[in-house]
């Protein structure tokens, strides 16, 4: 039977965030963000165990979840890269090289950086691709119209939205074929697990996600995902 693995990217340095530490050691109503988001893939009773993949500088992490306290479904791989791509190739390795992830499991990537992930988007992003051959991806339809810029700045042309998503996360592969895919893809340019599947050939599944699944960029994110996380702590 095939596991459903999330895999947390947290090795990042949150440059255009900028605070004193990486954006998934600020705190948010009342933990980190990084806690906010392991603890909502812990709860999820789909997935059966969490990686945690963190740099092996990482200085903050052990403050957070000191080994000996560490519950039995969440495990931590100090093996971050220089590229969030790499750093999912990695801790893909070490979990198949330490954590007999087979390549039939299923990996949900998620990044650390979207601590305001509901179980429903979860559950809807499994049960849509659980039977898809390829694996899929929670995104939004983009919603505003779309302009491209000149090197001035200046509007060059407006493009056609109709058919066009936002990428979020969880990015929900079959271990084998994300591995195979990232062995070929170019780390250092793509942004996403999508990007290395679809460059095999092959169509991940589009589901549709909710805006609560922001990513923490800039700093001004913290405001909505603090708001989200409060709603969330009232209902
Ligand atoms: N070398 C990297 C870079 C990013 N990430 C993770 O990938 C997710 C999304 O990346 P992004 O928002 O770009 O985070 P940062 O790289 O930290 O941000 P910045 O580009 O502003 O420095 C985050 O959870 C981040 O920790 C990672 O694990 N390893
Ligand atoms: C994977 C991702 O969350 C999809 O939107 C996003 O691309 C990661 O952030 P980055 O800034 O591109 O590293």
């Amino acid at each position: 039977m095939s596991r459903r693995i999330a895999l947390i990217p947290a090795a990042g340095v949150g440059a255009r965030f900028g605070a004193e530490c990486p954006k998934q050691y600020v705190r948010l109503v009342g933990r980190t963000v990084l806690e906010h988001t392991v603890k909502r893939l812990a709860g999820i009773p789909a997935i059966d165990l969490v990686f945690i993949v963190v740099s092996a500088q990482d200085e903050y992490i052990d403050t957070i979840y000191p080994s000996a306290a560490l519950p039995h479904n969440i495990a931590i791989l100090r093996c971050g890269g220089d590229t969030r791509a790499q750093t999912v190739r990695n801790g893909i390795r070490l979990a198949q090289q330490h954590y007999a992830v087979l390549d039939t499991d299923w990996l949900l990537v998620h990044d650390a950086a979207r601590c305001c992930v509901s179980t429903e988007s979860v559950e809807r992003l499994i049960k849509a691709v659980q039977h898809h051959p390829v694996g899929g991806l929670l995104a939004l339809p983009v919603a505003d119209t779309l302009k491209q810029a000149d090197p001035a700045q200046q509007v060059s042309r407006t493009v056609n939205r109709a058919s066009l998503w936002q990428a979020q996360t969880p990015q929900m592969f079959r271990a084998g074929m994300l591995a195979a895919a990232l062995d070929q893809a170019d780390l250092d340019v793509i942004t996403d697990e999508s990007s290395a599947v679809e460059a095999m050939g092959l169509a991940p599944l589009l589901v549709a996600g909710d805006i609560r699944n922001l990513k923490l960029t800039s700093a001004q994110d913290a405001l909505l995902a603090t708001y989200f996380l409060q709603q969330d702590n009232i209902e």
